[in-house]
């Protein structure tokens, strides 16, 4: 009997499975796994060191796990370039600096199975007027767009990002974005690492939030904001001598305060609680205000809880 290719291989773009990865005494990747489908864009978060690019490096087949399995469209990540279905944007390596961006650009082109047109692919990358240019006389938002270029060269399944928007100013990042949605809408997966968490907010459908090579939250933005629980507080009293001042900060579930002159403003895991235990202390607030967090307060409140956890 002949058979097409199993579902589950058909509707995984990236799939990881209890994927680990240390250097030496460190454990970059740590037990991962995670399932990406087709057309989804997806923001990969996390602090410093949190192993993002290591994650991106084993997804591209740059380096190999130390156990657990790594399938890009069902193949190993190799055959899945090899076959021209993932195109990548990294940090870390130059760009051959000799030659033109029109140079770069074709020799790319060209050696992508599955090519777009090279003025094509300059007009998308917002490169054209500089396509004559020397490659190491460029900006580093230029650099940027040409290292877009390359990621774009072919018509690839999906698309891998490693903090791709860094040194672009803010007309070259909209239009960045702009162009990252046409590609997803087109059904390819858009993978990116990003630091900018107002990026993941407005273009992910789905965040996934790395610490210490582990997946703390996978979810979309607004899932994850309200798995960090924490809500914002404003509010205005009449009068806030020391001993209301003292008692304030005894307000149970609170997170943070700031008293600046009559307003009060305080993060708290569980508001309600609050502003009830408030009202307990015989005060009124007025100009009330409660409001939930932000991606990056919620990734601040998400990873802060972790190191607390692991701390102990
Ligand atoms: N080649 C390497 N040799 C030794 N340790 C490494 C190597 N690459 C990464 N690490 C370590 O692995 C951990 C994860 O690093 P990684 O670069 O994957 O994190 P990241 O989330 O991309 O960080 P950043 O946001 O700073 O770019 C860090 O502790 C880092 O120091």
């Amino acid at each position: 009997m002949t058979t097409t290719s199993a579902p589950t291989v058909a509707t995984s773009a990236v799939s990881f499975e209890r994927v680990t990865k240390s250097y030496d005494d460190v454990r970059a990747v740590d037990g991962l796994t995670l399932d990406l489908r087709p057309g989804e864009t997806v923001a990969l978060l996390g602090p410093n060191g949190a192993g993002k690019s290591s994650t991106l490096d084993l997804l591209l087949g740059l380096r190999r796990p130390d156990s657990g399995t790594v399938r890009v469209f069902g193949t190993s990540p190799r055959e899945a370039i090899a076959e021209g279905r993932v195109g990548a944007m990294l940090q870390s390596g130059g760009l051959m600096g000799e030659v033109t961006v029109r140079e770069l650009v074709e020799l790319a082109c060209a050696l992508h199975p599955r090519r777009h047109r090279v003025s094509d692919v300059l007009a998308r990358a917002g490169i054209t007027e500089i396509a004559g240019r020397k490659v190491d006389k460029l900006s580093g938002g230029q650099e940027q767009r040409v290292r877009f270029a390359l990621a774009t060269a072919g018509a690839n399944d999906l698309i891998v990002l490693d903090e791709p928007t860094t040194g672009m100013d803010v007309t070259a990042r909209q239009a960045f974005w702009a162009t990252m949605r046409e590609q997803a809408d087109q059904g390819r997966a858009v993978l990116f690492a990003t630091h900018y968490l107002e990026e993941a907010d407005a273009i992910a459908d789905r965040v996934l939030v790395l610490h210490r090579g582990r997946l703390l939250a996978d979810g979309t933005a607004a899932e994850i904001k309200a798995k960090a629980g924490a809500r914002k507080v404003s509010f205005d009293l009449a009068e806030i001598d020391a001993d209301l001042a003292a008692r304030l900060r005894e307000l149970p579930f609170l997170t943070s305060l700031d008293v600046a002159g009559r307003t009060v403003r305080l993060q708290s895991a569980d508001a309600d609680a609050t502003v009830h235990a408030l009202y307990g202390l015989g005060v009124y607030p007025y100009n009330l205000e409660v409001a939930g967090l932000g991606l990056e307060q919620a990734f601040v409140a998400i990873t802060a809880a972790e190191e607390a956890a692991s701390a102990c």
